[in-house]
């Protein structure tokens, strides 16, 4: 099965290089992200996924290169980029003091939602019973699922995920992957680093790029 729209290019990196204290991450690295596509960027500890993502994200600057989206430099249609965009990175946006439910309303109001139902979006998220706890008290599992949540309620057709499966159960692994289909079916994309070994989006769905540092 393939689920990608080769025709709509939504992202573009063209001849990306990042150099991070004496050690080039990768150089003139190009690729395009279609509607339709489920991508992750794969390689070892420090090899550079986490910069690449920030990169594309338009989170921090390549040393050299660009990033395009529809066909125009990030830097140059940010508002309407950021529009698009749903990052969650490795902190992901919960605040501890903060209970589950109020983080979401949060996340949801500042990215310009207001019409939710944080119960059943946190039900979705198998969060029932939890609305009120304390982020902060919540299990490593529960925590990311209250910053994943965001995914139930997204109109952004580009999601950047920096690890969203860390410490989510089997389960919440394939229903992750589900959704993430949906969203790439519904013609959106999804850019995710992972160590994990995904169970449903095989190797005939997941296009992968690979990254392996060397010195200078
Ligand atoms: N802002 C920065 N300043 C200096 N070095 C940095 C910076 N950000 C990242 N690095 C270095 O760049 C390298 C790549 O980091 P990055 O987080 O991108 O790797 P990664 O592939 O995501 O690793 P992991 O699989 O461990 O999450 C690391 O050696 C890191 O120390």
């Amino acid at each position: 099965m393939t689920i990608s729209n080769q025709s709509q290019v939504l992202l573009s990196a063209n001849e990306l290089t990042c150099i991070r204290e004496e050690r080039i991450l990768f150089d003139e690295l190009s690729f395009n992200i279609n509607a339709g596509d489920i991508v992750q960027i794969e390689g070892p500890n420090g090899a550079g996924k986490t910069s690449l993502l920030r990169i594309i994200a338009g989170l921090s600057r390549p040393y050299a290169g660009e990033v395009e989206y529809n066909g125009e430099n990030i830097n140059r249609c940010r508002d309407e980029f950021n529009l698009d965009l749903l990052y969650l990175g490795h902190l992901a946006g919960v605040k501890s003091e903060l209970t589950a439910e109020e983080n979401l309303n949060f996340n949801l109001r500042i990215s310009g939602y207001d019409d939710f139902d944080t119960t059943e979006i946190l039900e979705k998220v198998n969060l029932a019973g939890f609305e009120e706890a304390l982020a902060g008290h919540l299990s490593a599992g529960q925590h990311r699922r209250t910053a994943l949540a965001r995914l139930q309620h997204s109109n952004c057709k580009i999601w950047i995920l920096d690890e969203p499966f860390t410490a989510i159960d089997k389960k919440g692994v394939e229903e992750l992957e589900q959704l993430f289909i949906q969203h790439a079916q519904s013609g959106g994309c999804v850019v995710l680093t992972t160590h994990q070994d995904m169970g449903i989006i095989n190797d005939a769905i997941l296009r992968k790029i690979t990254l392996d540092y060397r010195f200078v």
